[in-house]
């Protein structure tokens, strides 16, 4: 039972990293990179092999890293990253199943939604706090000022699409608490381990919000 709120998590900064982590070897010198730039909330995604591996990795050996799993499509994913250490999760879209699963496992979950009707649903399941996703290909600011109308009380972690040079304004907006992004950990830089790229990248995230 994690002590963590999806709140506490949203709130940490301005910026949450999406990660792809290839390589097992890579993932503890990226996390000491990010939180050398002052970025403590980790989204790894389930998208390679190594991914659930990664995150107990980091869970054991980075404890000022606040680790969670993104990628999350079902129940056998949530219950895979609480068993790899994950502290919180992150869905790329919702389901009923994976809602309730994830309130009974006492995991805080970021749901993904992206239209009133997912919107909806969610709210109906209690979570108020929500990623949406795809951001831009979906409306990006256009769409999150739309949805501020009738959903006034949702806050809302974009991801999708977003660069450091739009971030500003979705940060900007009244209804978003934070976004997120995978340009900290570009590609490149974790391939040839140039961690002092990822710690710069994560400190000019973190001064996005002043
Ligand atoms: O894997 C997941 O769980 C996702 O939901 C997808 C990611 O959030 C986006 O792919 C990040 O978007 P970019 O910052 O545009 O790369």
């Amino acid at each position: 039972m994690s002590s963590l709120s999806v709140a506490a998590v949203m709130n940490d900064g301005p910026v949450i990293p999406v990660i792809v982590i290839e390589e097992l070897a890579q993932a503890v010198p990226m996390a000491r990179a990010l939180i050398a730039g002052g970025v403590r909330v980790l989204e790894v995604t389930l998208r390679t092999p190594v991914a659930l591996q990664a995150i107990r990795l980091i869970a054991d050996e980075v404890p000022e890293a606040i680790i969670g799993a993104g990628t999350l499509a079902n129940v056998a994913d949530l219950e895979a990253a609480l068993k790899a250490g994950a502290r919180f999760g992150v869905s790329p879209g919702s389901t009923v199943s994976l809602l309730r699963a994830a309130r009974s496992a006492g995991l805080p979950l970021l749901p993904g939604v992206m239209t009133p009707g997912e919107l909806m649903s969610a709210l109906d399941e209690g979570y108020g706090a929500l990623k949406f996703f795809p951001a831009v290909p979906a409306g990006g600011i256009a769409m999150l000022k739309a949805l501020h109308g009738p959903f006034a009380q949702v806050r809302f972690c974009p991801t999708g699409g977003i660069s450091p040079a739009t971030a500003k304004d979705f940060l900007a907006l009244p209804n978003v608490a934070c976004i997120g992004g995978s340009w900290l950990t570009p590609a490149a830089a974790v391939k040839s381990g140039d961690w002092a790229t990822v710690t710069r990248l994560a400190s000019e995230a973190v001064a996005l919000r002043p």
